[in-house]
């Protein structure tokens, strides 16, 4: 018995427990067909849980949760049929070739045979890896092995393809190159690609993200909304006296400043409007001035109090003039 929703992936109320963790608390979202979304958190937010759950591989505590129509708890093979999985370990056989692997892969998921060589030549060229398609998967380096994971992931024509942290461990030309083969399969290929990652730069790549911590999600919408929601430009200035500007700063403009990257550095709503002013009355000399638009860091800083890289590291302390962007 098939549900549709008409969203590839529809959630209510999804909740994880581990012991005493709760590892996703409840959560709700809808993923549209044909969408590149994102889950951003930092390291433990919750996204490994929460795609476990939407692949079948872990069991929700609670809530519902659709993929492609099906129920993942009711309705698993369906659920398992219709998605492709790339997970961060890798899962391939170092002793087949690629394209043993892939054909290893086809008959688990009983693809035609007529069908199968076609499609593992069409894959694999999409990954660019044809003409390794004879190399034993244990010759490979990390950024081949993950693009063949994706072309296996691929394989059966999934309607959603799941991705956790596809680039993780990656060199950035290797993860550039990633994005380029993810790119082209939301032109070539009618598929929903829903990927965990917390690369910002990254999450600039989806068509929406939600925004994902502590097993919550804080936030969903597109990069540009979010964006523009934070509403503050950063304003970086090169001093001849920080302390002093810092002050000046804070007196005369009631502005929360803090030394960031060698400069002094603060948010403000029109870094444009604000910046003659500042020239005008600050009354410390000036040597250099730039402003940024919000940036996806700004915008996980302005929801949630702190950086994805403090999350992680739990360092705390830094980037205090993000903190202060955050008072909205
Ligand atoms: N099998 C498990 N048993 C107990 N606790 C778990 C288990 N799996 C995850 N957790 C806990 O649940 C929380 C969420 O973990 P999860 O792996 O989903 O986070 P994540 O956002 O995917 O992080 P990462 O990027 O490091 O994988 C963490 O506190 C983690 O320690």
């Amino acid at each position: 018995m098939t549900e549709t929703s008409g969203s590839a992936v529809s959630v209510r109320g999804l909740k994880k427990v581990f012991g005493k963790v709760e590892a996703v608390k409840g959560i709700d979202f809808e993923v549209a067909p044909g969408e590149v979304f994102g889950f951003l958190g930092p390291n433990g937010a919750g996204k490994t849980t929460t795609i476990s759950m939407l692949c079948t591989l872990a069991r929700p505590s609670g809530g519902t949760a659709l993929v492609a129509g099906h129920d993942v708890v009711r309705e698993r093979d369906e659920v398992r049929r219709n998605i492709g999985l790339v997970f961060q370990d890798p899962t391939l056989d170092g002793y087949l070739t690629a394209e043993q692997n892939l054909r290893f892969h086809a008959e688990l998921y009983g693809l035609p045979r007529a069908l199968v060589g076609e499609r593992i030549r069409q894959v694999m060229e999409m990954v660019a890896l044809w003409d390794r398609k004879d190399g034993k998967v244990m010759t490979f380096s990390g950024g081949m092995k993950r693009r063949l994971e994706i072309a296996r992931g691929l394989l059966h024509s999934p309607r959603v393809l799941f991705l956790d942290e596809p680039t993780v461990g990656l060199d950035p030309q290797t993860r550039s190159a990633i994005w380029g083969y993810i790119n082209k399969l939301r032109r070539t290929e009618d598929i929903t690609i829903f990927m965990t990652t917390h690369y910002m730069d990254e999450a600039e790549y989806c068509d929406r993200i939600a925004i994902i911590d502590h097993g919550e999600i804080v936030v969903i919408d597109s990069p540009e909304a979010l964006k523009a929601s934070v509403g503050k430009d950063r304003v970086q200035i090169q001093t001849g006296d920080d302390e002093a500007a810092i002050g000046a700063l804070r007196e005369r403009f009631g502005v929360e400043a803090a030394v960031h990257e060698g400069q002094v550095t603060f948010a403000v709503p029109s870094g444009e409007q604000f910046v003659p002013r500042l020239f005008a009355e600050l009354g410390v000399p000036i040597k250099s001035v730039s402003v940024s638009r919000p940036s996806l860091d700004d915008v996980f800083m302005s929801y949630t109090g702190t950086t994805i890289r403090d999350a992680e590291s739990d360092a705390g302390g830094a980037n205090q003039w993000m903190r202060a962007m955050a008072r909205r």
